[in-house]
């Protein structure tokens, strides 16, 4: 079961078109199902994901950032239960050799890696490409713009029960595809009302969550989704989220498809670095930083 979130079928476009843009803005989150990324890709995936996680700590160290917050993240005093390494760049076939040679992957590990970057970084600018013409902006809107990869290890226990694995949050830019543990629950979404509802895991899927700069791209039509992991039951949880974000130095603006006299511009252009800057700088990391680069009319 999907919790009561939208379900968007990737094989029935463009028919599914509508439902999609209207799942974007309602909830900022749907369940993506016939996505193409092959089944056995993704349990080999999960498996290493597994084995990344529990190298030593001194190996886990090497994924340094590339760009800020991009690299390993031990468990801290913020967030006990939680660890994670990362790629900054899965459409960079140079980026993804450094982190396999940070993590001395072996040949068939760099091998699966190397396919769910290629097939997940397609799943990602095809995503993209299909909300944006869900609105009627067409072509490529999205070419240069970065992906970046993070895999994360939730270790639950009886004792943590009840206990956050990460804090409410949104993801930062425009959106993020998950693979989120097929068996271990934890998953929330913000709903419309204001309250959390657990995503059920389902094998085989994936989920879609937009972030805020979805929000600032299309004008506040698209919803950006406040999410987090609670611990819900005493085993690892694993999860593997792609993020697609604008070059940090791209100034960001609606395109004039969304501005009209009925809609007026909501923010004025800012680049991404700066937009990162403000979130971390005001630990703003639920949506706020938005509030502060609205334009004031
Ligand atoms: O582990 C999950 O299911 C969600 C992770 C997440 O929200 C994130 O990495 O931004
Ligand atoms: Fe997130």
């Amino acid at each position: 079961m999907a919790g009561q979130i939208p379900v968007i079928d990737l094989e029935d476009f463009p028919r599914e078109s509508e439902k999609l843009r209207e799942a974007c803005e309602k909830w900022g989150c749907c369940r993506i199902i016939n996505h193409g990324v092959p089944p056995t890709l993704m349990s080999e995936m999960k498996t290493l994901v597994g084995s990344l996680l529990d190298l030593p700590v001194e190996i886990k160290r090497r994924n340094t950032d590339a760009v800020a917050g991009s690299g390993y993240m031990a468990r801290s005093e913020v967030n006990p239960l939680y660890e994670a390494l990362g790629l900054y760049d899965v459409g960079s076939a140079e980026a993804v050799d450094t982190f396999c040679s940070q993590l001395e992957a072996f040949p068939h590990q760099r091998k699966t890696i190397e396919l769910y970057a290629e097939a997940i970084y397609k799943l990602t600018m095809n995503i993209g490409r299909k909300l944006a013409m869900s609105y009627g902006v067409a072509g490529d809107v999205f070419n240069g713009w970065n992906c970046q990869f993070r895999i994360n290890k939730y270790s639950f226990t009886q004792e943590t029960i009840g206990s956050s694995g990460v804090q409410i949050h949104t993801d930062s830019g425009f959106l993020t595809i998950l693979q989120d543990d097929e068996n271990v629950s934890g998953l929330e979404v913000m709903d419309q009302s204001g309250s959390f509802i657990a995503i059920d895991p389902w094998p085989g899927t994936l989920v879609l969550n937009l972030g805020d700069i979805a929000t600032v791209w299309s004008n506040g039509r698209l919803h950006t989704v406040k999410h987090r992991v609670q611990c819900r039951e005493a085993t690892t949880r694993l999860s593997i989220a792609t993020f697609l974000a604008p070059p940090k130095d791209m100034l960001l603006e609606a395109p004039p498809e969304f501005v009209d006299s009925q809609h007026p511009r909501l923010y004025a252009p800012f680049t991404y670095e700066h937009f990162r800057n403000l979130r971390s700088a005001g630990k703003l990391h639920a949506g706020e930083a938005l509030e502060l680069l609205r334009c004031k009319n």
